[in-house]
């Protein structure tokens, strides 16, 4: 079942295409990472997703009553206004104490209830956006760079929570990342874009070969980041120009599996 669909959907800012005649979509309990340089309109298509910007051209359906949790990249707190973890998890929705307690506990964040949001650690913090966005029960969970600012046990630890989730609750993800090597083994499908869809594909999930386990460790489960994906078009800007009318040919995308030995 398709939650969310765009069609053609073009964002201009101004004079500033970010999008141009994009085709997406997401369906029930699927994984999808968006990856693309700087500026190539991955936070745009993720808001209109939620519906908080406005095609200039194209349309962008939502399943009627599909509800979405989103993590936003950044919040801005004001650091003069006290507030702790639960009141923060209680707006603008209430929720009991008991739920809350639980929710922090599945997203590794127990005990955090009484603490100002301000002095959480970076990954405290972005666990509590996390456990917000949970608390709606949401169909589709929306992630803008959630791990920034994180290490890498810490970014890796985040996305298997993500993909643990998903096989619990069934919710659909979409996700910006740009921690492709970690994010590759809990993603159904990668978007590359770049002002349009440069191409897109399955990840392709490497865990047999000793030697990559050797190369690669074990740290994000003995798994590693290759993907396969169909080229229909030359492009540049996306770190892997090809030929025009080149055919599907699979490689390694983005940036290089590293050690992981976390
Ligand atoms: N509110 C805005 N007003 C004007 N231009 C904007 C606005 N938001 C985004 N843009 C422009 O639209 C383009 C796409 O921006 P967007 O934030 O969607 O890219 P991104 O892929 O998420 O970038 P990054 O990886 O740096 O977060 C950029 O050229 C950006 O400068």
């Amino acid at each position: 079942m398709t939650l969310v669909a765009a069609r053609g959907l073009t964002v201009r800012y101004g004079g500033v295409a970010a999008l141009t005649g994009v085709d997406f979509e997401i369906g029930a309990g699927e994984i999808v990472t968006l990856v693309g340089p700087n500026g190539s309109g991955k936070s745009t298509l993720l808001r209109a997703v939620l519906g908080a910007v406005r095609p200039t051209a194209g349309v962008v359906t939502r399943r009627p009553g599909l509800r979405i949790g989103y993590v936003p990249q950044k919040l801005a707190i004001d650091d003069r206004m006290p507030l702790t973890v639960r009141r923060f998890l209680s707006l603008p929705d209430r929720h009991g104490t008991t739920e809350v307690a639980a929710m922090l506990g599945r997203v590794g964040a127990a005990g955090l209830e009484t603490r100002q949001l301000i002095a959480l650690s970076g990954g405290q913090f972005q666990r509590v956006l996390l456990a917000r966005a949970l608390l709606g029960a949401p169909e589709l969970l929306i992630l803008d760079e959630a791990t920034q600012g994180l290490d890498q046990p810490g970014t890796a630890a985040f996305y298997q929570l993500i993909a643990d989730l998903r096989r619990e609750t069934g919710a659909a993800v979409l996700m910006v990342s740009h921690d492709l090597h970690v994010v590759m083994s809990a993603t159904d499908r990668v978007l590359c874009l770049n002002g349009h869809v440069c191409c897109q594909g399955q990840p392709h999930v490497v865990t047999a070969a000793p030697e990559y386990r050797a190369l690669f460790g074990h740290g994000t489960h003995g798994t590693m980041a290759l993907y396969q994906h169909e080229h229909d078009h030359a492009h540049e800007g996306c770190g892997h120009g090809a030929a025009a009318g080149s055919e599907a040919h699979p490689h390694a995308h983005g940036a290089k599996p590293e050690a992981a030995d976390a």
